[in-house]
């Protein structure tokens, strides 16, 4: 009883120096870059006459206790996996198409109706008359039609659009003694940080060794979700002040990625599309400083599905300045307009590589041009 109340005197002395808002009654601050390893101090329960009671504070050994670090899956046949996410396109597109084409007669009208459906659906316009033509010759080629026939036809042209001979291999194996580097760029809000985090998992899931680099330093909100992403998975996350130079975090993730001989280290940067001049500036200097290292193995665009035309101009900016090496298209489980896959990768010119297709930490899986169109059409 003596030594609770003399402990309860001097914690309380403790807990009243003054501090920072909401900080919790650690002893100091945790170093930056390293997972906090303390358990929080536990609420004392309310014993049975309605007073509460105070827990003694776990021993040395329990409070250095390591945080459970979980093992991913592998991202081998996910996109199979989570092939249903895609329903909201299979409805417009796949379903619409298949129905329209399986009509008795192909009037001028049907024929606009497959447009418009390719065109809401975000195929966008040229790759939409490329389709509808060919579809035109083989109808008169066919005649009558069965099912099976107009479904094949259209996972055919389906595909022919989306290119499945691009080389849609992300390169995240070391080489050359040295970690691959990739970097993750694109708008605010289209699922940036969270894509970085799926890709980290997805990678430590594979086998790989991973460090997060979080240079989007204008949001501490965005390092923090980041350092998130890593403890669960025991990926190192390198990270600045807040509002610091994003190069030199990028530079330091990569020298940490050496150090440890990680396999791949991720670098999420900011996202604030200001003038296309400061955009190329700012990602210049961070591939740039980079460079003084490693090499910068894939420039990620990260891309929001549900936005449309608008995401992708502002796509098309980042695309400007900066070599992207392919694209990863987030939410696209929350979309009917699936047909943005294929004019995407027209206008940017570069392959969609990864896709999101939900907001669990495993919903994001390499990109499969034929899984994709099955699903589409419905099995
Ligand atoms: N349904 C769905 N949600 C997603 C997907 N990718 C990300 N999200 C969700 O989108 C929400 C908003 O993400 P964002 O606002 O882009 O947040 P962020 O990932 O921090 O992006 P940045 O602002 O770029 O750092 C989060 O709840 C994510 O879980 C996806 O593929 N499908």
């Amino acid at each position: 009883m003596v030594v609770v109340i003399a402990v309860l005197a001097v914690g309380g002395l403790f807990l009243f120096r003054p501090r920072g808002k909401g900080l919790p009654p650690v002893e100091a601050p945790p170093e930056p870059q390293i997972p906090d390893l303390r358990v929080p101090p536990q609420e004392g329960p309310v014993d049975r006459e309605g007073g509460t009671t105070t827990t003694l504070p776990p021993p040395e050994e329990e409070l250095l206790k390591a945080p459970e670090i979980e093992v991913p899956p592998p991202s081998a046949g996910r996109m199979v996996r989570l092939r249903t996410r895609l329903s909201r396109s299979q409805n417009v597109l796949g379903r619409g198409l298949l129905e329209l084409l399986s009509r008795d007669r192909l009037d001028d009208d049907v024929w606009d109706e497959i447009e418009e459906t390719l065109i809401t659906a975000d195929v966008g316009v040229a790759p939409t008359r490329a389709m509808v033509e060919e579809l035109r010759t083989k109808v008169k080629v066919l005649g009558t039609r069965t099912p099976d026939e107009v479904r094949g036809l259209l996972k055919e042209e389906l595909l022919k659009q989306i290119s499945p001979d691009l080389d849609r291999t992300l390169r995240t194996s070391s080489h050359a003694g040295r970690p691959a580097v990739l970097l993750v760029v694109g708008v605010n809000g289209t699922g940036k940080t969270t894509t970085t985090g799926k890709l980290a998992r997805a990678l430590v899931g594979d086998g790989n060794k991973v460090v997060l680099g979080a240079a989007d330093t204008f949001r501490a909100a965005a390092t923090d979700q980041l350092q998130t992403w890593g403890d669960r998975v025991g990926a190192a996350v390198v990270r600045g002040p807040e509002g610091g130079d994003p190069a030199s975090v990028a530079f330091d993730a990569v020298a940490r990625g050496i150090e440890e001989s990680a396999d791949t280290v991720i670098i999420d940067t900011a996202g604030r599309l200001h003038t296309k001049t400061g955009l190329m500036d700012e990602l210049g200097k961070v591939k740039r400083v980079i460079e003084k290292k490693a090499v910068v193995d894939e420039v990620l665009l990260v891309l929001d599905a549900t936005t449309g035309q608008n995401g992708m101009r502002q796509a098309q900016v980042f695309a400007e300045a900066v070599n992207i090496t392919g694209i990863a298209l987030t939410k696209l489980d929350g979309t009917a307009k699936g047909g943005i896959v294929i004019s995407v990768q027209r206008e940017l010119g570069v392959p969609v590589k990864l896709v999101g297709l939900g907001e669990g930490p495993d919903d994001l899986a390499p990109f499969d041009p034929e899984v994709f169109v099955d699903a589409l059409l419905g099995d």
